[in-house]
This record gives C-alpha cells, sequence and structure tokens, in this order.
C-alpha cells in the first residue's frame, strides 16, 4: 500500500501545527518520523488516520493506494483503521482496556471482520500471542493488562495492530515508555513483523538510534514542518540542518550508534 501525503496542514486555534507536510511511503517502506517534542509528530500520525482531536482542522491530502482519507467519513475511516492500517502508541497500559482479558482485546480486530466464535476467537489470541513472542501464548491470553510487563503490554498492543495484517503500519513512539533492553527486543519484533507481513511502516520517535533500526527513510520535523528528509543512512552519516546534527549527537550520546537499517537486529 503506498501512502501520499500532500500540503498536510493542521491548524489549532488559528496556529499551523503541521505546515505543508509532505511524504510518500511506498509499498512495504519504512519511514521514520523523528524530531523534538512539540515539532508535530503525532498530530501528523493522527491526521493520517482521521483521529485528530476535535479542535483541529487538516487541509492538503492523504491517500493510500490512491484512496484519499482525508474527509473521509468516520464509517470509512474506522474501516480503514481496523483493516489496512494498524496503529501502535506510546503507552500500551492506557490504549489497552484494564478488565478485559489480552486475548478478548487481541481478537477483537478479527472477530469484528470475521464473526468468529468464541473457540475461534481464542485460538486466534492464541495464535497472534505466538506470533509477537508472548511467553506462554496458550495461559497468557486469559491475563489482565496489569498482570503483564511493559513489554509485554507493548506486545499485546502490537498483536492488536497487526492482527487483520494491514498493508501499513503506524507506530507512535512505541518504545518510549520501555527500559532499554525491552526497548530492543520490540524494535526487533518490528522488524520481524512489517519484513514477515511485507506492510508499511510510519515509525514516530525522538531517538534517531531508535529510528535507524527499522527505518531506511527518515523525514526530520521541527515546528511543524519537514526541514529535512532522505534516507536514514544519509541524514545520519551526513546530516545538513543544525536539528538534525543535534539528534544525531543524541543518539550517539546514548551509547547507540546509528547505523544501517536492520544491521543490530537479530532475525
Ligand atoms: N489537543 C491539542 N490542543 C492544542 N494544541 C495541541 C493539541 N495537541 C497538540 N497540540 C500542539 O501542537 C503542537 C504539535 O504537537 P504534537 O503532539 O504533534 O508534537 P510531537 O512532535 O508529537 O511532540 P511529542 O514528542 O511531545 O509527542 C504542539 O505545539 C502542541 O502543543
Amino acid at each position: 500500500m503506498t501512502l501520499t501525503v500532500s500540503d498536510l496542514t493542521v491548524t489549532i486555534d488559528g496556529r499551523a501545527v503541521v505546515d505543508g507536510v509532505s511524504f510518500t511511503v511506498p509499498d512495504g517502506g519504512r519511514l521514520g518520523i523523528i524530531g523534538e517534542s512539540g515539532s508535530g509528530k503525532t498530530l501528523t500520525a493522527l491526521a493520517l488516520t482521521g483521529l485528530l482531536p476535535a479542535a483541529a482542522t487538516a487541509t492538503g491530502s492523504v491517500t493510500l493506494d490512491g484512496r484519499e482519507l482525508l474527509g473521509a467519513s468516520e464509517r470509512e475511516l474506522a474501516q480503514i483503521r481496523g483493516d489496512a492500517i494498524g496503529m501502535v502508541f506510546q503507552e500500551p497500559r492506557t490504549a489497552l482496556n484494564p478488565l478485559r482479558r489480552i486475548g478478548r482485546q487481541m481478537s477483537e480486530p478479527l472477530r469484528l471482520h470475521y464473526r468468529l466464535d468464541r473457540r475461534q476467537s481464542r485460538q486466534a489470541a492464541v495464535d497472534l500471542a505466538t506470533r509477537v513472542g508472548l511467553p506462554e501464548p496458550e495461559r497468557i491470553v486469559d491475563r489482565y493488562p496489569h498482570e503483564l510487563s511493559g513489554g509485554q503490554r507493548q506486545r499485546v498492543g502490537i498483536a492488536i495492530a497487526v492482527a487483520c495484517n494491514p498493508g501499513l503500519l503506524i507506530a507512535d513512539e512505541p518504545t518510549t515508555a520501555l527500559d532499554v533492553t525491552v526497548q530492543a527486543a520490540i524494535l526487533d519484533l518490528f522488524d520481524r513483523l512489517v519484513a514477515e507481513q511485507s506492510s508499511g511502516l510510519v515509525f514516530i520517535t525522538h531517538n534517531l538510534a531508535v529510528l535507524a533500526r527499522v527505518c531506511t527513510d527518515v523525514v526530520v520535523m521541527a515546528g511543524g514542518r519537514i526541514i529535512e528528509a532522505g534516507p536514514t543512512a544519509r541524514v545520519v552519516d551526513a546530516p545538513e540542518h543544525p536539528v538534525t546534527r543535534g539528534l544525531v549527537s543524541a543518539a550517539r550520546a546514548t551509547g547507540l550508534t546509528p547505523g544501517e537499517p536492520g544491521t543490530e537486529v537479530t532475525r
């Protein structure tokens, strides 16, 4: 699936918080959006899926395989979000329902799309748990979110996002709330799943080392605009904009060397 964003502008209270943003993610492409806090990354992601806050208005164009998403009806968008686009958020604790077993939550997108009975949906949940590397899949599906670690909860969030094999996965800071070793394992999981289902990826982060592990291309945002864009390897090796140079130094300071995508990832 090809995602094309053209001149996307998001306005809140008369202020353009996303300002004339354009980029393309080709079928199976892996684009990272990076920038400091408040640069407009999250609002860009929300605009792609029709989830902007009520106070925001979006203009420009967002197409998925030629189909315009900006201004699409809520019904159409709900269908696209379940089917064509999977989304993963930063804090899996708030994205999950604390009162429902995780198996039910993982199989919900499939139940909605394929009308599974109880036994089929339990099996689907176990299969998904296996696919995202949760331990003891047969047992873990009966647990509640608070009984899982942060990394396991994020695996559940990822399972929900990939349940219907979407052509595009959008992840907003999916590893930020996790500690470094768990972060690495979750990045490996993204890498594997995106490769397995040959879906595209839009990955939002403020950490260039994280981005470089999974994304071949990068867009750097500041003040709602794109200030630099290109292949990750080029941007890491020869950043042009001072903001990008700052992001490269910050990534190196964490001890994680930004490298070719996938080089540090065990498959
Ligand atoms: N609901 C809202 N109402 C008013 N302003 C908002 C709202 N959401 C975001 N903004 C403003 O829009 C700008 C861009 O926000 P956005 O969340 O997209 O940034 P971000 O790059 O994702 O930052 P972070 O990394 O901190 O999440 C910021 O100045 C923010 O204050």
